[in-house]
């Protein structure tokens, strides 16, 4: 390990950079009341994010062994006092641009007022909020003030916070109750924790408030610019298959975003949305006019076999196959066999995981995903050499031409040949 000299001067020079970034453009320091660095301009960020990661091991080795597991094992107390705030909407209880007292609080959210003081001061140590010393009155900091305009970053903690983390808690109990080896969906933690024999999707398809929870929380987890719908286009050469009667399969494709996209940057190709009844019915209505003549949707259950004539040049999954185990999502690619021809393509857009730790804070998210698949689905993200597995299991004339990951993109696509 370099010496916590050298990583502080390493620290000392990226801060110096941004620094005189900020002061040559009049942008104020960043604080806990105000995030200014989003204001830095794209080639600086990585530089924000290389101090981010690098303090952040620097914080690791001062704190040292015991302490850092202390901070792992009480977290979930920061998350309660979030959780709270969360629940008891606290931060639409304190004006945004003046403050409040525990008892205001307390009055218009419902939430007694020494619960208000202690779930508060709780969340504080997050910065969440801050407490003027002498009046004792709360007034807010970038955080709680996020959570009283933003409704999706409210609703990306309470998913995160009231539906997948309680359940999460059942992950050991699904394993020693259904066993390790299961590859059944409904043998998950959420099942359990939710005592349900329904999937999650079904769960939250009868449950309005919980779904629209969801959807808007999957809309601000995908919002920023390694999300881009760009990437998918960076990662393919999409003129390939843009002649006359080329046929893109868009499986499991929901309202067909992705189709949408890709059909705005090429000219002939048509795409074929296929997903469950309940969803095609609804997706036509969201169609913009311009691209009606070039996608369709189809109910297509993606476990049954696929019999297309002529075979389509493309089948697109994207986040289908790390909502399923091995058994199912082998079972998904198996279902294509039947329409695959001798140029025929499988792309997968999916996050491909490390093989191997990440501990820079940011990209771990990876890992992070593993432990949602686990808990909603029974299911995980996989690596490129977990997909070849998989494919190769399929059906031996699957081959990985490439795997790409787009410069900035969060996703990577896994291109498939046939053999055939
Ligand atoms: C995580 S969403 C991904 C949607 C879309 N591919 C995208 O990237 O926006 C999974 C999709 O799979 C669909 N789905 C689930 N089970 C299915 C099945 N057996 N056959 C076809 N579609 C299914 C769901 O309705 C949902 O639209």
């Amino acid at each position: 390990m370099p010496s916590l000299t050298s990583m502080a001067e390493a620290i000392l020079a990226r801060a110096k950079k941004l620094d005189a970034y900020l002061e040559s453009n009049n942008i104020p320091y960043p604080s806990f009341d105000e995030d200014t660095l989003d204001r830095l301009p794209s080639e600086l960020q990585d530089d924000r994010w290389a101090l981010a990661n690098s303090s952040h091991e620097l914080k690791k080795l001062t704190r040292g062994a015991v302490m850092n597991t202390m901070d792992t094992i009480f977290s979930w107390t920061d998350a309660l006092g979030l959780r709270v705030v969360y629940h008891y909407q606290l931060a639409k209880a304190v004006p945004l641009d003046g403050t409040a007292s525990y008892a205001e609080i307390a009055a218009s959210s419902g939430l007694k007022e020494s619960l208000c003081r202690r779930f508060i001061r709780i969340a504080m140590g997050s910065n969440i909020f801050d407490e003027e010393p002498m009046s004792k009155r709360v007034r807010h900091t970038a955080v709680s003030r996020l959570l009283a305009t933003d409704p999706d970053f409210g609703d990306a903690i309470g998913l995160e916070l009231e539906e997948i983390a309680p359940a999460s808690s059942k992950v050991i109990a699904a394993w020693k109750k259904y066993s390790q080896d299961s590859s059944e969906p409904m043998d998950c933690a959420f099942s359990l924790y939710n005592e349900t024999d329904k999937p999650f999707f079904a769960v939250l398809a009868s449950q309005p408030e919980r779904s629209r929870r969801f959807g808007n929380a999957m809309r601000y987890f995908t919002k920023d610019d390694s999300w881009d719908l760009r990437h998918i286009i960076a990662s393919f050469d999409w003129s390939s298959v843009d002649k006359p009667g080329d046929v893109v399969v868009d499986i499991g494709g929901g309202y067909g975003q992705i189709s949408q996209y890709i059909a705005h940057h090429t000219n002939n190709t048509r795409f074929i949305v296929q997903d469950l009844p309940h969803v095609v019915s609804q997706a036509p209505a969201q169609l913009p006019e311009d691209l009606k003549n070039r996608i369709d949707f189809a109910v297509h259950d993606f476990f049954t076999p696929q019999a297309m004539e002529p075979a389509p040049a493309i089948f697109m999954l994207r986040w289908i196959l790390h909502n399923w185990s091995d058994k199912y999502a082998i079972s998904i690619l198996k279902s294509l066999v039947p329409a695959m021809r001798k140029g025929s393509k499988v792309l997968i857009y999916e996050y491909v995981l490390e093989d191997g730790p990440v501990t820079d804070l940011s990209s771990r998210f990876g890992f992070q995903m593993e432990g949602i698949m686990t808990t909603l689905f029974n299911a995980q993200e996989r690596t490129a050499e977990e997909f070849k597995s998989l494919l190769t299991a399929a059906d031996e004339r699957y081959v990985v031409d490439a795997v790409r990951r787009p410069t900035g993109s969060t996703m990577s696509i896994v291109e498939v040949s046939w053999l055939g």
